[in-house]
């Protein structure tokens, strides 16, 4: 019995040691186990951070949903950083309206002596209009500019006018040679600058500025933007005249001032698809006008008439170019005549835009270049100033020439 009793005793403990083996050698597996899981080093003492393990070691927030994440009131109690400025935008001018521009002109003119209509009142007014008189009044048209098929026009009319008349006061010469030059100017031509489409377009209205270099014709361009601006238009610019990077320049720098978009393209480039690209453009962003200024060398003309030729073509393929605008500087007199003529050969010219008409005291090229081309003469540069560039309005030119008094 107590050798069975002994036997139950050894085969508890040997069970409790064999137990005892078991567990200890399965926790000693786990921990195998999880080091063998964790990459980083174990031989840093686990009290000090390591680089990456404040995410781990920090308590878990609880994860949000997108309804419970704050709006900006919460980020607004972050600490405000502040944004480097951003470059200044140019200012956005606002163009003078265009209309009554023109009696700008007549303060200058009236400061001159040697104004047309000033000298040819002098000579109608003497006691005896002899011929030798005729003679000078005629001149005095010719020195103007006014042409000689219209010079003759008019002195034969002021002859038969002023031989009916009677005495001659001062006030009635005035009004006489007033209509007389009105009939030769022209009241009854169509002097609207067209940049509206016609028909039910969807498009911009396109307008081609042409004209020998440093006749004004960019700033030309920049100045009509402006008046369009002040119109109420949205305007897209073209710089047609690839061959001068400073033209592109001076005619972005015009745009910028009014916020219009200038469409430009490499230096040396072709100009055609510089049009073409600015119409498109127009087009896309719903512009009202583009403005096409284009490049006017003289001394490559058949080369510059090619290509002019070109560029209209080339913007025709989206549809027709609404006005064509021959720019001549009026100081040039009888030279811009010439101008005029070989442009036209290449280009339908619609109007005529005389510029720095302040430069001179003659003006009789308006006359001589309608004349010539049977087109009219539509806007009138008066000066440098931003918005120096006025319609161009019968009365108020004649009215200009011959004075007040
Ligand atoms: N007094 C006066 N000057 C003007 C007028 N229009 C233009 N100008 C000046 O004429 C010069 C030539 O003008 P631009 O516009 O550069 O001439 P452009 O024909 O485009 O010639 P490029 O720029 O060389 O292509 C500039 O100094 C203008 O300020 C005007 O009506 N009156």
């Amino acid at each position: 019995m107590e050798i069975v009793i002994l036997v139950v005793v050894i085969a508890v403990i040997v069970l409790g040691a064999v137990s005892g083996l078991v567990i200890s050698g399965r926790k000693k597996k786990a921990l195998k186990t999880e080091e063998s899981a964790t990459p980083t080093s174990t031989t840093t003492a686990p009290t000090e951070p390591q680089l990456g393990e404040e995410a781990e070691g920090a308590p878990e927030a609880p994860r949000r949903t997108i309804e419970e994440v704050g709006l900006p009131e919460a980020e607004a109690e972050a600490p405000v950083i502040e944004e480097p400025a951003a470059p200044a935008e140019p200012e956005i001018e606002t163009p003078e309206p265009s209309a009554g521009r023109l009696v700008r002109l007549r303060a200058r003119l009236s400061r001159s002596q040697n104004s047309l209509g000033k000298g040819l009142l002098t000579l109608l007014s003497r006691e005896h209009l002899d011929e030798d008189t005729w003679e000078e009044i005629e001149d005095t048209l010719l020195t103007a500019d006014v042409g000689v098929a219209p010079t003759q026009d008019l002195v034969e009319r002021l002859r038969e006018r002023v031989r009916v008349l009677g005495t001659r006061t001062p006030q009635d010469l005035r009004a006489l040679l007033r209509e007389e030059l009105l009939t030769l100017v022209g009241t009854d031509m169509d002097r609207t600058v067209h940049t509206e489409t016609r028909g039910a377009v969807d498009r911009p209205g396109v307008a081609l500025v042409v004209g020998v270099n440093g006749t004004g014709k960019t700033t030309t361009t920049g100045k009509l933007a402006r008046v369009l601006v002040a119109d109420g238009k949205s305007v897209v610019l073209a710089a047609a005249d690839t061959f001068r990077a400073a033209a592109a320049d001076q005619l972005e720098t015009w745009g910028k001032r009014v916020g219009a978009r200038t469409v430009r393209g490499p230096e040396g480039g072709d100009p055609a698809s510089v049009a073409f690209d600015a119409v498109k453009q127009g087009t896309e962003a719903g512009a009202d006008v583009v403005l096409i200024d284009t490049a006017g060398r003289l001394h490559t003309k058949t080369g510059l008439m090619d290509e002019l030729g070109k560029v209209k073509r080339v913007v025709e393929k989206q549809g027709p170019v609404d006005e064509v605008l021959l720019v001549l500087d009026a100081t040039t007199g009888q030279n811009g005549l010439v101008q005029a003529r070989v442009f036209a050969e290449v280009v339908d010219i619609t109007g005529i835009v005389l510029t720095k008409l302040d430069g001179t005291a003659k003006g009789g090229i308006v006359v001589a270049v309608q004349r010539e081309l049977g087109v009219p003469v539509k806007l009138v540069g008066l000066g440098e100033g931003a918005d120096d560039l006025a319609p161009f309005e019968p009365e108020a030119f004649v009215d200009a020439l011959v004075g007040d008094e």
